[in-house]
């Protein structure tokens, strides 16, 4: 479970850790309170600039509040960071910023590694890891050998292997072709399938609204929206959030499906 409470982040001027006038610079996340179940499926949707990716990043401490407070599971991301970081697993917008080995297997065991988990326990993360992004057996093939969707589905593996209660993913659709999409919004969905709470970061809900149990929309730092898809597709437009032509229609689409780019 991410509680989210009363949480404002601000850049420049009086942000995190600086000193100076509070009211200047810019206010990323404003006033935000929310609660992510474990379990839940959440598409976290707004414009460029709208705080996605700097809430987000508050719950497992890469940022911190300048007001408010996120626990994870019950305990203050500001009291244990490590823990924060084991339940909630990040994959950044771009892959590159986080493979930090040469091999996927390599890649894969880094996390695991850290927590100081015998062989065993490493390799047996990383084969049920590599399994859940379908890349079994590709543990020694080499990341600058990979295609993008690879990489991306690499990077999933990496935060899985720490086994998180929640999965968050910025963007994870940016620079994929449309069978690299797909082959990813498998991967989530047979997370959600498994139990593992998924956040997805996005500006484009084509991909993963018809997975979502809910979508919160953001607006200037704040949640505009926070509803079942159904409920809240009819205000995300307003928000310059793409949908499925589905929903635009006002149909309710399959389950599962995905759009053309
Ligand atoms: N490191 C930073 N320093 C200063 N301002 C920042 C920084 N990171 C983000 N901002 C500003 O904070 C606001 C929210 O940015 P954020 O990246 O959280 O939004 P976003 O919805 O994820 O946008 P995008 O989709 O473009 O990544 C924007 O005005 C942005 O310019």
């Amino acid at each position: 479970m991410i509680d989210v409470d009363g949480l404002t982040v601000r850049y420049g001027g009086g942000g995190p850790g600086a000193e100076g006038d509070p009211d200047s610079g810019v206010v990323a996340v404003d006033d935000v309170s929310l609660s992510l179940p474990d379990g839940e499926f959440v598409a976290i949707a707004g414009a460029n600039g709208s705080g996605k990716t700097t809430l987000v990043r508050t719950f497992n401490g890469l940022v911190d509040p300048d007001e408010g407070a996120v626990a994870v599971n019950g305990t203050p991301v500001a009291d244990d960071a490590l823990a924060a970081r084991t339940a909630v697993g990040m994959v950044f917008q771009d892959p590159r910023d986080q493979i930090v080995s040469a091999t996927v297997g390599g890649d894969v065991a880094f996390g695991p590694e850290n927590l100081g988990l015998d062989r065993a326990e490493i390799d047996r993360r990383v084969d049920a890891a590599l399994d859940a992004v379908n890349m079994r057996g590709r543990g020694d093939d080499r990341i600058a050998s990979l295609s993008g969707g690879e990489r991306e589905r690499v990077a999933i593996a990496g935060a899985l292997a720490m086994e998180p209660d929640h999965l968050v993913l910025d963007e994870p659709f940016t620079g994929l072709d449309e069978p690299a999409r797909r082959s990813v919004v498998a991967r989530l969905r047979d997370l959600r399938a498994d139990g593992v709470g998924v956040v997805v970061v996005t500006h484009d809900l084509r991909d993963v609204l018809a997975l979502a149990d809910r979508v919160v929309g953001l607006a200037d730092g704040r949640v505009a929206v926070d509803a079942p898809p159904e409920r809240a597709v009819a205000d995300l437009p307003g928000l310059d959030v793409r949908v499925p032509a589905a929903f635009e229609a006002g149909q309710d689409p399959s389950p599962g499906r995905t759009e053309p780019p």
